[in-house]
């Protein structure tokens, strides 16, 4: 089994409707719609509490619309990258058990991990550059080499749907331009890529598609026609500190939204 040869495409687009998303009934995402095509690479940037990782957790069915709705991911399996401190590091588990954990999905049906499943940890290893690790504990790994970890077992998982919350905010250069590089076969093999990102001028370089978010959408569609210094100051000025006092929502969806969309 190659799980490089036998990757899963994207086989619908991601149609968000009107979406309203939030906590506790607060609303920390208004009115978002936009339609995510089948394969693509897309940055999802905006200032802090925008709203990007409130995002990401509904497209990973982790927390429910209150409003409108999510198409196109009923039929598709979705693997996802948290943000790292969202991840308990103090489990005692080895790095190769951990990259496992990725085939879960196979090995649940089995019972047991076969030659293939092995051969698919020792090949996701050495795309991460982390061939020797596999009997590390994940407590003594750097922050880079955990990220790779967490690459290796998103490999396995091979997902048509990948949802990554900053995948690199931890990492050096170099770990970053090689951790980019995975990102780029996954869409080259026909996966979604959906990536929360802060480095700007990493996500003009290497991501066609953008969404600007300030807890509304600003703008959305090619990269270079979102990140403009106009839409970012709309961004800027449209965000506003998370009110917990807030209510559902207090515009209909058929008025106009502040801000262009592109
Ligand atoms: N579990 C939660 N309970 C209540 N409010 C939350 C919860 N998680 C996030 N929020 C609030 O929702 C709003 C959006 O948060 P979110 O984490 O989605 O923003 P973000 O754009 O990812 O921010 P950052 O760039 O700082 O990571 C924020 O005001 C945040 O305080």
């Amino acid at each position: 089994m190659s799980h490089r040869t036998n990757a899963l495409q994207a086989d619908s687009a991601i149609n968000l409707h009107d979406l309203t998303l939030g906590y506790a009934r607060h609303p920390a995402v208004h009115h978002l719609s936009i339609t995510i095509a089948a394969g693509t690479l897309m940055a999802v940037v905006g200032p802090n509490g925008a709203g990007k990782s409130t995002l990401i957790k509904a497209l990973a069915g982790g927390i429910q619309p209150m409003g409108g709705r999510i198409e196109g991911l009923e039929r598709q399996r979705v693997a996802g990258l948290p943000q790292q401190p969202d991840i308990d590091r103090s489990f005692p588990i080895n790095v190769r058990d951990m990259v496992m954990q990725g085939l879960w999905h196979e090995v649940r049906a089995l019972g047991r991990y076969t030659a293939a499943h092995r051969e698919a940890c020792h090949m996701a290893l050495a795309e991460v550059g982390l061939l020797g690790f596999e009997k590390r504990g994940i407590d003594s790994l750097s922050g880079g080499q955990w990220q790779r970890v967490l690459f290796a077992r998103l490999i396995l998982q091979n997902a048509p749907v990948m949802l990554l919350d900053e995948p690199f905010s931890a990492v050096d250069q170099r770990t970053t331009e090689d951790l980019v590089g995975l990102l780029h076969r996954w869409h080259a093999c026909g996966k979604t890529v959906v990536a929360v990102l802060h480095d700007l001028a990493l996500v003009r370089a290497h991501f066609p598609q953008t969404l600007l978010l300030a807890r509304e959408p600003i703008a959305w569609g090619a990269t270079g026609d979102v990140l403009t210094p106009a839409n970012w100051q709309r961004a800027l000025l449209m965000h506003e500190p998370f009110d917990k006092e807030a209510p559902l929502c207090d515009r209909s969806p058929s008025q106009p939204m502040a801000g262009a969309m592109a």
